[in-house]
C-alpha cells in the first residue's frame, strides 16, 4: 500500500481546536493489562451544535454547560462570532447573548467545516433573518447533499445562488424572511434538513406544518432537536406518527436555568467497545440509558453479543466477554453513526454479522460502506458490501496502513483493531478531531499502545 492511495486529509477543515494536525500516522498496540476504568466524555456534538446555534437565535443569555470542544462546536461558534453574536467560551462552558432573530452583521463569508449539523441547521436560521452571506465548507461537505433542505427554503423565500453546483456549497444565501406554511420534506437521505427546518420554524412569517415524505433516518436527531427547541419555548405538535410536525412562529426565550449538555454516546460508544474488545469493564459517568441519543442501542447489542451491562441514574457500565457472539442481522437505521464500530467488532465476533438500512452513511463524512470494506479487505477479513450496508466475517487482521479518509468514525472505529492487533497503523489520524480531539490521549490513558509518525 503506498501512501498516494490515502485520501487527502482536508486540513483547512481542522480547527484550533484539532490536536493531531501535523500527524502522518498513528500506531496502536494492545494493552498488558485489562482495559478497566470510569470515564467521563465531553459533551454530544449534536446537542452542542442545536443548544449553539438556539441560545444565538433566542431573546436573552443561555448559559451552556458541558460543550462539546471538537472542529464542528468551533465552526459553529466561530460562524456565530462572525454574525455578530456574543459569544464566550471558558472551559466547557459557553455564554451566549441572543439576537431574538436579527443577525448583527448582515453579510460575510461563512464557513461551516465538514460541520452536518452546521451546513444543514444554519441555512434555515439565516434565511429567517435579513442578510447576504456566502456560505463555504470542507470539499466533503461540500459534495455532500443539502438540496432537499434548500430547495424548499427557497420555496419559502431564502434566495440561493449556486456558485459551482445546484443544491450544494458554495452558494450565496439572500435572506428576506421566511414565509412558513406547509411544505413537505423527504427523510431518507438525511435528518439533518428536517432539524434545519423545524428549528428555523419559531422565527417563520407564519406557522410551519412540516410534513415528512416517508421514514426517516435517524429519527431520533429530530426528537432531539424538539427537546432542545422545548427548552427555548417553542412548543410543537407532533401527529401522524412523527411525520406531521407544526411549530407556531412565536421565537425562542433563553431559559432561566443553565442548559446542561449530555455526554456524546456515538464517542461513548467506542470507549464501550474497547470494553467489550478486551474483556474489560468501562463506565462513562454522567449519562443514562434514557438518552434520546440513539447510539446508546449499541450497549443493548453488546449484551446481546455477550458482554454484560449495568446503569444507574448517571451511569452506563460495560463489561466485555472472552468471545463475542455473532451471527445475526442488524438494522442501523436508528444508529446509524455506529455502523463502523459495529463493523470493527463483527471481525471478532464467532459468527458473521449483516448491517442493514444504513444507504445513507455513503452520504456521510465519507462513502462509510465502500470506505470500510475496504479497509477491512486489506486486513484480509472477508465482507460483502451490499447497497444498504455489509456483512463482515469474523476473521483475524493483518496488520496494515488503514485509510480513515479523512473521517473520525473511520480513524475511531478502525483504531480499535489495535486493542486486539499489534502495530495497526491510521493515516492522517488528526480528523478524529470532529468530534473526539483527544481520542488518542484517552485510548493511551486505557493502556493501549500508542506511538505517532
Ligand atoms: O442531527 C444530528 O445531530 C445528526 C444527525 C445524523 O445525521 P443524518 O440524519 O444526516 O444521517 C447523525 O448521523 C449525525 O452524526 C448527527
Ligand atoms: C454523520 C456525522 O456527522 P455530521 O453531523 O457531519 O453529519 C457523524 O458525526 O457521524
Amino acid at each position: 500500500m503506498t501512501k498516494k492511495s490515502i485520501v487527502e486529509a482536508d486540513l483547512e477543515a481542522r480547527s484550533p481546536w484539532s490536536s493531531y494536525k501535523d500527524k502522518q500516522e498513528v500506531i496502536l498496540s494492545p494493552p498488558t493489562t485489562a482495559v478497566n476504568a470510569s470515564i467521563t466524555i465531553p459533551g454530544s456534538k449534536s446537542l452542542t451544535n442545536r443548544a449553539l446555534l438556539l441560545a444565538a437565535m433566542a431573546k436573552g443569555t443561555t448559559q451552556i454547560e458541558g460543550l462539546l470542544k471538537g472542529d464542528d462546536s468551533y465552526w459553529c461558534i466561530n460562524i456565530l462570532k462572525q454574525l455578530g453574536v456574543h459569544v464566550e467560551i471558558q472551559g466547557e462552558s459557553a455564554t451566549v447573548e441572543g439576537i431574538n432573530g436579527e443577525w448583527p452583521n448582515r453579510t460575510g463569508e461563512l464557513y461551516v467545516g465538514a460541520a452536518g449539523t452546521v451546513a444543514r441547521f444554519l441555512p434555515g436560521l439565516l434565511a429567517a433573518g435579513q442578510g447576504l452571506w456566502r456560505m463555504t465548507g470542507s470539499h466533503r461537505m461540500s459534495e455532500r447533499p443539502l438540496a432537499p433542505l434548500l430547495y424548499q427554503l427557497a420555496a419559502m423565500g431564502g434566495v440561493f445562488t449556486y456558485e459551482r453546483i445546484e443544491g450544494q456549497l458554495p452558494y450565496t444565501l439572500e435572506a428576506k424572511g421566511l414565509q412558513g406554511g406547509e411544505p413537505v420534506l423527504a427523510g431518507s437521505i438525511s435528518s439533518q434538513f428536517i432539524s434545519g427546518l423545524l428549528m428555523a420554524a419559531p422565527y417563520a412569517e407564519q406557522t410551519l406544518r412540516l410534513s415528512i415524505d416517508g421514514p426517516i433516518v435517524q429519527r431520533e436527531y429530530v426528537e432531539m432537536t424538539l427537546e432542545m427547541m422545548r427548552k427555548f419555548g417553542a412548543d410543537s405538535n407532533v401527529e401522524d406518527e412523527g411525520q406531521v410536525i407544526t411549530i407556531l412562529p412565536n421565537g425562542y426565550q433563553a431559559p432561566s436555568a443553565a442548559i446542561v449538555l449530555e455526554p456524546d454516546v456515538s464517542t461513548c460508544c467506542y470507549f464501550w467497545a474497547l470494553a467489550a474488545l478486551t474483556n474489560g469493564r468501562i463506565r462513562v459517568e454522567g449519562i443514562s440509558l434514557r438518552t434520546l441519543q440513539p447510539d446508546m442501542e449499541m450497549v443493548h447489542v453488546l449484551e446481546k453479543m455477550g458482554c454484560s451491562m449495568v446503569h444507574g441514574e448517571n451511569y452506563v457500565e460495560v463489561t466485555g466477554t472472552n468471545q463475542l457472539k455473532g451471527g445475526f442481522t442488524l438494522s442501523m437505521k436508528r444508529w446509524s453513526d455506529q455502523t463502523l464500530t459495529m463493523a470493527v467488532l463483527a471481525i471478532f465476533a464467532d459468527g458473521p454479522i449483516t448491517f442493514t438500512d444504513a444507504a445513507h452513511i455513503r452520504h456521510h463524512e465519507c462513502d462509510r460502506i465502500s470506505a470500510i470494506c475496504t479497509e477491512l479487505i486489506k486486513m484480509g477479513i472477508q465482507v460483502e458490501e451490499h447497497p444498504d450496508g455489509l456483512t463482515v466475517y469474523p476473521g483475524i487482521p493483518q496488520s496494515a496502513l488503514l485509510d480513515p479518509h479523512d473521517d473520525h468514525r473511520m480513524a475511531m472505529a478502525l483504531s480499535l483493531i489495535g486493542v486486539k492487533v499489534p502495530h495497526i497503523r491510521i493515516a492522517n489520524p488528526g480528523c478524529v478531531s470532529k468530534t473526539c480531539p483527544d481520542y488518542y490521549e484517552r485510548m493511551e490513558a486505557l493502556g493501549l499502545k500508542v506511538s505517532w509518525l
